[in-house]
């Protein structure tokens, strides 16, 4: 696709295009209820009979144009209400899977939101066999790898998040090749990161790796928040923390990764043209920056539209796209013995293209 970034964004070399089309890359920030493309929510919605307020694919489309992170939210939640058995949650992440697979995506660390499931009466079991069924289905045939990342809605309560925890522990052992992660979304500003403390306190002693949005719409504190609170291990946009430049500093020593979201924070006005996006300012700052497509069936593009993009409109240097591809392989949750084998086909790659 072409993105709308800004009208003055140099074209990328054809050489340069089919470079980043190909290259190896992992998928750390993507949430699997944001890949419901509108074709798919029509056909979910027929199957399921729930009636939408829209006449058309195209309508739905055309209703994708957000000013902010909550005008988002809305149409992401309204959107999840045709979800309702575990072949839709199936289909959803086998759609995914077909269309990271095309990208080159090696790995995905996904995250999925049962509450949003939960609160309508669906069984968070038919959350979780839906979409384990179809990565593991993706494993076993094209050797596809992942892992899920279940999420606390912010703008819940904390003690909401713990009866979501409880309710899904019956279920670790069934998935303990899938399931290692616990994050944090939805609404940012107004829920800051200590208001999951104990939760998050909680699931780091169950041994869970821990993630949490910060820094997209909210303030630098909110990532200091999830670094000293919650003890995140990475931080999900973090693309405010350019307003604090001892956070930077300290982020960069700390090789704390960013999942950053170029076409998200675009459609969401984060940044309102991808010329002035800060990613190539961090990563220049030593930040071990990451690109991830977020909820791309709203956000107008996958893995590939999502490095063309800052490749295209930062200038990005052949190193630069190598080192965030290899920044997202050291930032995965993968053991090391696979990071080890992702990194050296990296090297490869970026040594015979
Ligand atoms: O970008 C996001 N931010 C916060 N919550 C979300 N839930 C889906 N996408 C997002
Ligand atoms: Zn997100």
């Amino acid at each position: 696709m072409t993105t709308s970034a800004t009208s003055t964004t140099p074209a990328l070399s054809a050489a340069m295009r089919s470079f980043v089309e190909a290259l190896p890359k992992t998928e750390l920030h993507l949430h699997i209820e944001g890949t419901l493309e509108p074709e798919l929510l029509f056909a979910l919605a027929q199957r399921n009979k729930v009636a939408l307020p829209y006449a058309s694919v195209e309508a739905l489309r055309a209703a994708y144009d957000f000013t902010d992170l909550q005008s988002f939210l809305d149409l992401y939640y309204a959107g999840a209400n045709v979800l309702q058995t575990e072949q839709d949650f199936h289909d959803m992440t086998a759609a995914y899977i077909a269309r990271a697979r095309a990208d080159n995506v090696r790995h995905a660390e996904i995250f999925f939101d049962p509450q949003t499931h939960t609160e309508r009466g669906i069984g968070i079991d038919v959350v979780f066999a839906g979409i384990a069924r179809a990565l593991r289905q993706a494993r076993d045939e094209h050797g596809f790898s992942s892992a899920m990342i279940m999420s606390f809605l912010r703008h819940l309560s904390e003690e909401d998040a713990f009866t979501t925890l409880k309710a899904a522990l019956p279920l670790r052992e069934q998935y303990r090749d899938l399931w290692n992660g616990i994050g944090l979304d939805s609404s940012e500003r107004g829920n800051p990161p200590e208001k999951f403390a104990k939760v998050f306190a909680r699931c780091r002693e169950l041994g869970f790796h821990l993630v949490a949005h910060a820094g997209e719409e909210g303030p630098p504190a909110y990532i200091l928040g999830a670094l000293d609170v919650l003890k995140v291990e990475r931080i999900d946009h973090g693309v405010r923390s350019e307003e604090d430049p001892a956070l930077m500093e300290r982020l960069a020593r700390e090789k704390m990764p960013l999942t950053v979201c170029p076409l998200s924070n675009l459609k969401l006005c984060v940044v309102d043209d991808m010329a002035k996006h800060n990613l190539a300012r961090l990563l220049r700052a030593g930040l071990a920056v990451t690109v991830n497509s977020d909820d791309p069936a709203y956000f107008g593009g996958y893995m590939n539209d999502n490095y063309l993009a800052v490749a295209s409109a930062l200038e990005l240097s052949r190193a630069e796209i190598v080192q965030l591809a290899r920044n997202g392989i050291d930032a995965s949750f993968l053991p090391a013995a696979d990071k080890g084998r992702l990194t050296a086909e990296l090297d490869q790659y970026d040594a015979t293209h």
